[in-house]
């Protein structure tokens, strides 16, 4: 957007903040699930063109924006794992790319920049709203094909995304030559099957440890455990967002838990407790993850980009949130309310 501010131009102020001066596009306080979902495919498409995907990489924008309508597509109506958590896993990848300079300041090459955002618009493709575990529990056929590798839902995103990119007209990686191909597909594959939390859990340690000791860009160690870290922290990025967001977010996520306890009860298992709605204690849950899990890992990527400090302080002040909601949801419990009701 060209945007003249008394006489002196704004150039290329886009999503520029409006009067209300609500957060902007670019900020990390912005949440990009207010954009409607229809305007969705547009933003990503302007979000590309700001990275300069297209001219880096001679993308056909129509090859481009058939690709992005089928991704949309190949996410299912769940409550959370649906095209907008998609899309805003998407932007905060876009936030991080454009605020902590990682191309200009060489933390990621260009590719593996291009690699990066696709791989967050795609990571969750029909996601079908249950864990890995489950497709065990219930022998699914993605757990036939996948659970000797594990990782069993990841690899079927990868595989889905895999299909739209060789689907006719969807091809826009095709200008690349055949080692930027290859590698660009080798690093989607790292970065989607790097959002299993399980993976994430064991490769943790070593994540800070690389964080200490200082981001060395000759390591291919450390260029993957980047790579995980902040395909982690895009896919938790819900987190860092305002209380009410957070909160909302989280009542999207227990509903799809507690859709899984039902049908594991309805196939005489027995749920994890987070899935189980009449015995969850989300506050309890939420404040346990959000301290052991989402603040260890913002805490390693300020370490690396100290303006992430602000991410952290986000999550922080959701745990405060959380531990003063805990009084309010026993109080209603203690009326007989499930502390989903209480949450809705
Ligand atoms: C707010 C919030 N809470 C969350 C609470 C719990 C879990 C969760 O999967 N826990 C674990 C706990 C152990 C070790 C592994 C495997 C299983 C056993 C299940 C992980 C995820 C949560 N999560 C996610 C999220 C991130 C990536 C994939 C799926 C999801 Cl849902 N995004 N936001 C949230
Ligand atoms: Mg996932
Ligand atoms: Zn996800």
């Amino acid at each position: 957007y060209h945007m003249k501010v008394g006489n002196q131009d704004v150039v290329d102020v886009i999503m520029c903040p409006n009067p209300h001066d609500e957060p902007c596009f670019e900020k990390f306080t912005f949440t990009p699930r207010k954009i409607l979902p229809k305007e969705t495919p547009c933003y990503v498409l302007q979000m590309m063109h700001h990275l300069n995907f297209l001219e880096d990489f001679r993308i056909k924008q129509e090859t481009l924006i058939r690709f992005i309508l089928y991704v949309k597509k190949g996410y299912r109506e769940l409550p959370y794992h649906n095209w907008l958590h998609a899309f805003s896993v998407a932007h905060f990848a876009y936030l991080c790319l454009r605020n902590f300079q990682l191309i200009e300041r060489g933390y990621l090459t260009k590719l593996e920049a291009l690699a990066y955002f696709v791989s967050c618009l795609c990571h969750d493709i029909d996601h079908r709203g249950t864990t890995n575990s489950f497709q065990q529990q219930s022998n699914s056929v993605l757990a036939s094909l996948y659970s000797s590798e594990g990782s069993v839902m990841e690899r079927h995103h990868l595989s889905q995304t895999l299909c739209i990119l060789n689907t006719e007209g969807c091809n826009f990686l095709e200008s690349l030559n055949r080692e930027d191909y290859r590698r660009c597909l080798d690093l989607i594959k790292d970065m989607i099957l790097a959002t299993d939390l399980a993976t994430h859990y064991k490769i943790h340690s070593r994540q800070l440890t690389m964080a200490e000791e200082g981001y060395d860009r000759t390591s291919s160690e450390h260029r993957y455990y980047l790579c995980g870290l902040l395909m982690t922290c895009a896919d938790l990025s819900d987190q860092t967002k305002d209380w009410t967001e957070t909160k909302r977010v989280a009542q999207l996520i227990y509903s799809e838990f507690f859709n899984q306890g039902d049908l594991e009860k309805q196939m005489g298992k027995e749920p994890a407790n987070m899935m189980d709605r009449e015995k969850a204690s989300i506050p309890d849950h939420q404040v346990e993850f959000l301290t052991e899990c989402c603040l260890c890992i913002f805490r390693i990527l300020a370490v690396i980009f100290p303006s992430a400090k602000i991410l952290v302080g986000a999550i922080k002040r959701n745990i405060i949130c959380w531990k003063s909601s805990k009084d309010t949801f026993n109080k209603l419990c203690l009326e007989g309310k499930t502390s989903y009701e209480v949450l809705i």
